[in-house]
């Protein structure tokens, strides 16, 4: 069910009936909700109830496994494109709609050339663009004062919050409209883990988040929007406020505070 709120800031991507299934298994049943622009919509429920699959739908992570299926419909804003159509592009979707994982995953390689990674295989060759961006990127990832003397040194060398923010600045670097977070900081300690909340309510000025997290005081700290889900159906989807503290379903509220799950 999704309550009377619906969000005042236009609307991103439009979630219309999405339905997704591996071969036989069905994981999401009929998902409708907006995504909106400029803001953080936290998705929560307990394990396996289908956030992560549903955060992969938005970037068709999924298509690399040939027994995925999806229905339904995700309209990007303002271009009107079915993110789901067979004819767009998984790739170029991926340019734009860009994903931070779970585990800090730098690649062997050097700091700055994992922030470019992007814009070179895209074949960004001038070096000053390259460099600007590269700059910029770190900068938009509230790195740059901590690796500015240490650009040609190895990202693996750096600690996992440092490790973390770089993954966010080698999605940035390509300037994504949306970002996937799915579970960003729990492999992260708690400072760690509030750099990456402060900085994900900073690049919400820029581009539009969409965050896994099991941590309901993360949800309720960041979140402007959250999506309460179980058993792969949306139960409710509000203000996080309204989710948080006047929830309109019995199951989220259990769910929010602590009695299951
Ligand atoms: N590749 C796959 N093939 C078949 N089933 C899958 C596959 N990936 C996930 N599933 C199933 O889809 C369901 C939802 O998994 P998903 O990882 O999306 O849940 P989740 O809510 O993100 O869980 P968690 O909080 O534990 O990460 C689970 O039952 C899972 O076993």
């Amino acid at each position: 069910m999704i309550s009377k709120a619906a969000p005042s800031p236009p609307i991103k991507a439009d979630v219309r009936d999405l339905s997704f299934s591996f071969g036989q298994t069905q994981v999401l049943n009929s998902l409708t909700l907006p995504v909106a622009e400029r803001r953080i919509t936290a998705l929560i429920g307990p394990s396996g109830c289908g956030k992560t699959t549903f955060l992969r739908c938005l970037n068709r992570m999924h298509d690399l496994q040939p027994a995925a299926r999806y229905g339904g419909d995700i309209t990007l804003y303002p271009d009107k494109i079915n993110l789901l159509d067979p004819a767009v592009d998984p790739i170029e979707i991926r340019m734009r709609i860009g994903m931070v994982f779970q585990k800090p995953n730098p690649f062997p390689k050097s700091i700055a050339e994992n922030v470019a990674y992007g814009l070179t295989i895209r074949g960004i060759r001038d070096r000053a663009v390259l460099e600007e961006r590269t700059v910029q990127a770190l900068r938009d990832a509230a790195l740059w004062e901590e690796v500015k003397d240490r650009l040609r040194g190895p990202a693996t060398a750096l600690s996992g919050g440092q490790q973390q923010r770089l993954c966010i600045a080698r999605t940035l670097a390509t300037n994504p409209e949306i970002l996937l977070f799915d579970e960003p900081t729990s492999a992260l300690d708690p400072v760690a883990t509030a750099k990456i909340e402060e900085l994900m309510t900073t690049l919400k000025q820029k581009v539009t988040i969409v965050v896994v997290t099991h941590n309901m005081q993360q949800a309720a700290r960041v979140s402007d929007f959250t999506a309460f889900m179980f058993l792969g159906k949306l139960i409710e989807f509000d203000h996080t406020d309204a989710i948080f503290t006047n929830p309109s379903n019995k199951l989220t509220e259990e769910y929010v505070t602590g009695r299951f799950g």
